[in-house]
């Protein structure tokens, strides 16, 4: 049921590494298939990225098929799921018959024990991110004015930002997946500098609104702070960033992204800044 497994690394592994094992290794691309539940799963901290473009018919989540102990049971039975609407048209999910009108960059939180989850509305784009679950909260619609919103960076900086924390404490309560999205103002292309590093929680970036995205591209930087590699990633690209990793990006053009934690604890501010003057 998923379209790739993506093994957990060692920092080592960095080293000596070619881009292209990079890319294998970190890179989730394809995400977007008309009338498909793309699914991608991680061994880090078992996160499961996935994508919904709805075709003629509506889409759904699938159940689990594998292993064959967990097959015909729904996909949410030990899992919550956040769901943000990248397109530029809205889209509906019903939940267990509920339907939530999504419209862009609307997010919903799905809780644990859901059983059946529908996708429709043709000019939706559903990013996906879904972490295990050990207690059911409430499922709930989030529009980005419901988010805390962060303004971060300056114009001098390249990096003025404003950070939409929406499913996190205070916000959306949930197990453990904390996600929102990051928007770049005109002109600006670095995220998260400073870099840093939370050694209890793997995150997910997801890149997209890229500014004329054929012939723009993000350089996002990854590994430790002090041994960094590039992957370079193009528009509705999703990158993984284990625990030990620094996760940060420059663009040749302005763009957003959504980014995705789940760990041992939801924490924010539990991160340990990285110097600019120690990178290398
Ligand atoms: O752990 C937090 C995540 O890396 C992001 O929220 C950072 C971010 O959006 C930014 O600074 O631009």
């Amino acid at each position: 049921m998923f379209h790739r497994t993506y093994h957990a690394t060692h920092p080592e592994m960095m080293e000596g590494a070619s881009n292209a094992a990079l890319r294998d290794r970190y890179l989730i691309d394809a995400l977007f298939r008309r009338g498909e539940c793309v699914l991608n799963y991680t061994h880090a901290d078992r996160l499961v990225i996935g994508g919904v473009l709805v075709g003629d018919a509506e889409v759904r989540l699938p159940d689990q098929t594998q292993p064959a102990s967990a097959a015909g049971q729904p996909f949410l039975q030990r899992r919550e799921l956040g769901i943000i609407n990248v397109g530029a048209g809205s889209g509906t999910v019903v939940v267990d018959g509920e339907a939530f009108t999504l419209d862009r960059l609307d997010c919903l939180y799905v809780a644990m024990g859901c059983a059946d989850v529908r996708f429709a509305g043709a000019d939706a784009r559903f990013y996906l991110v879904s972490a295990p679950a050990h207690q059911r909260f409430a499922t709930r619609k989030l529009s980005i004015a419901d988010a805390n919103a962060l303004s971060r960076g300056s114009m001098a900086e390249a990096n003025e930002r404003t950070i939409h924390q929406l499913i996190i404490p205070g916000v959306c309560d949930s197990a453990q997946l904390v996600m929102g999205v990051t928007v770049l103002q005109p002109g600006n292309v670095w995220n998260t500098m400073p870099a840093h590093v939370h050694d209890r929680r793997s995150e997910i970036y997801f890149y997209f609104d890229l500014d004329q995205p054929e012939d723009s591209r993000v350089i996002h930087f990854m590994g430790r702070g002090d041994g960094m590699r590039q992957i370079v990633i193009a528009n509705e690209q999703a990158v993984i960033s284990p625990p030990w990793s620094i996760h940060m990006g420059v663009a040749t053009r302005a763009y957003s992204f959504v980014w995705a934690m789940a760990g041992e604890n939801q924490d924010y501010a539990d991160m340990d800044a990285i110097d600019i003057g120690q990178l290398a």
